[in-house]
């Protein structure tokens, strides 16, 4: 039996799409899932190889659920990314009017991407979230409610009909989905890499997180990504969810992480791989200073020194 992808399901979601995308996506045996976290359990679990899940959009960040099940539980590391562009169809039973919709359903991401084509197409229409978009389909297949937003595409996979495609309130509207496995060595960095972690304060004082945020400046490390989220523990108490451009075999994002691992109470690492949004080496040039070529000289020039051989 071929290795297993899980991802959110069911069948005909974006995410589905999205995971073809990636060539090893072929060889793999591709699982729906009902949820981000039972995906990313069966990896914990070892009944997945890899799970496939939304991490992010450009419209209202990012997707709280993916993050929180990667800030907590068992570790584990993202190992690619992709990044796919976004518009709703609006799926009905053949047959369906727009004046007969009263119910509308889609994932919760979904709806600040189509809020304003509600407001002005079905202002009266009841909002109640899916499991996904594709499960929204199903459930409005099974006469559960009467229309979904979902890709057009889930049309035929449910016997529905699109009443209205390409709905987006934002244009170019992207979300971006991640490979995730269980922690091992990342890939090798292709020139154009991207770096998540979760950090977690020592203390609450001010200018904390601006402490945090010093240790990838002063390095001239660029952050794509800051989510706090919750820590659980009472108002006030937040991880904060960071991707940071490069690899962690670059010397400026290695040493950028140490000192982090110095002054944070915890670091998580969840990884190291390719970004989807630029070709590999084919990121702008670094701030001075903060090459490989600059850390190791001047690592070697303090050693030099430390033996009295400046
Ligand atoms: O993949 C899907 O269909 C999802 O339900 C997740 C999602 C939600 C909103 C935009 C893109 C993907």
């Amino acid at each position: 039996m071929p290795a297993s992808y899980a991802y959110l399901g069911p069948e005909g979601t974006f995410t589905e799409v999205a995971l073809r995308t990636l060539p090893e996506a072929a060889t793999r045996e591709l699982v729906p899932m009902v949820s981000v976290p039972a995906a990313l359990d069966a990896v914990r679990s070892g009944e997945a190889e890899a799970a496939f899940v939304p991490i992010e959009n450009s419209v209202e960040g990012g997707i709280t659920t993916t993050l929180d099940e990667l800030v907590a539980g068992e570790p584990l590391m993202i190992y690619r990314e992709v990044l796919l562009s976004i518009t709703f169809a609006l799926l009905v039973r053949p047959g369906t009017k727009l004046s007969e919709i009263k119910t509308v359903t889609a994932h919760p991401a979904a709806q600040p991407q189509v809020r304003n084509w509600l407001k002005a197409n079905l202002p009266d229409a009841v909002w109640e979230s899916a499991a996904s978009n594709a499960d929204g389909a199903r459930l409005v297949q099974e006469g559960r409610y009467d229309a979904a937003f979902a890709g057009e595409f889930a049309a035929a996979r449910y016997g529905l009909k699109a009443l209205e495609t390409g709905i987006h309130d934002a244009e170019n509207a992207q979300t971006r989905f991640v490979l995730v496995g269980r922690p091992a060595r990342p890939a090798a960095p292709t020139g154009a890499d991207k770096t998540s972690v979760v950090l977690w304060q020592r203390d609450d004082h001010p200018g904390g997180l601006r402490d945090l945020l010093g240790e990838f400046a002063v390095r001239g490390v660029n952050l794509m990504l800051l989510q706090s989220r919750p820590t659980g523990a009472g108002i006030g108490n937040y991880c904060f969810c960071i991707d940071a451009e490069g690899h962690i075999s670059d010397r400026r994002v290695a040493e950028a992480l140490m000192g982090l691992k110095r002054i944070c109470l915890q670091v998580r690492f969840l990884g190291s791989y390719p970004r989807a949004d630029v070709e590999p080496n084919g990121v702008r040039d670094l701030p001075p200073g903060t090459s490989d070529g600059e850390f190791m000289g001047a690592a070697d020039w303090v050693a030099r020194c430390q033996d009295g051989r400046f």
